[in-house]
């Protein structure tokens, strides 16, 4: 059964826990946005935890360099994952995967900024990280032209575990499934609908359904 998870790209603890109150009945991971924990620091990674013990609270740190460390941070803080670029060497990768192993929790690598996406996530897999998100970020969804059936069409050749973000809505999420993702990830529509409660569950409903 692949996992729903609700990207909160907003600035203050306060948004993001009263958001994730109101769609935790209908998803499984609760990521902390990267604008969201430079706003807010490593406590924003405790404060949801604490609030939500009972899901999979992911701290989208998109480490670039210092993997072990940060990772540390970040597992320290409550975090059950962290992301590291895929982009950056094996070594930062390696370090991140080895903090999580001392901790009980996991790394998952994201594909911003890298070429060939599959052949990267084939390769990090064999380095140890749960699963590797296929993702086009925020200014690449803006970009003219841009599609998540490339990103669906990848993740259907892939081999490997991955999640799929970047556009992830209730029109989408059913061929993102059919391709065959652990995570479908959905951040603006969610916390930009008008009642994300809602939304959270339409999502839900259709990732069950399809
Ligand atoms: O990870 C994200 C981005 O880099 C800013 O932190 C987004 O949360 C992710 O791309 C989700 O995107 P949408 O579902 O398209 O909002």
């Amino acid at each position: 059964m692949a996992k729903l998870q609700v990207a909160i790209d907003l600035l203050t603890t306060k948004d993001a826990l009263e958001l994730a109150g109101k769609v935790a009945p209908y998803i499984d991971i609760i990521e902390l946005g990267t604008p969201l924990i430079k706003s807010e620091g490593l406590a924003v990674i405790t404060a949801m935890k604490q609030a939500f013990p009972d899901k999979l609270v992911f701290a989208d740190f998109k480490t670039a360099d210092a993997g072990e460390l940060e990772a540390d941070m970040a597992f320290k803080a409550g975090a059950d994952y962290i992301t590291i670029l895929g982009a950056t060497g094996n070594a930062t990768i390696e370090g991140a995967v080895k903090a999580a192993k001392a901790h009980g929790r996991a790394v998952v690598v994201d594909t911003i900024g890298v070429a060939d996406r599959v052949k990267r996530a084939q390769e990090v897999t064999a380095l140890g990280v749960e699963f590797v998100e296929l993702h086009a970020g925020l200014d690449e969804q803006a970009q003219p032209g841009y599609s998540i059936q490339v990103l669906i069409d990848e993740a259907a050749r892939a081999g490997v575990p991955v999640s799929i973000a970047g556009g992830v809505n209730v029109k989408t999420i059913a061929a993102v499934k059919q391709s065959g993702v652990v995570v479908a990830v959905a951040g603006a529509a969610i916390y930009g609908a008008a009642d994300p409660a809602a939304a959270a569950k339409e999502l839900r409903e259709a990732l069950d359904a399809a």
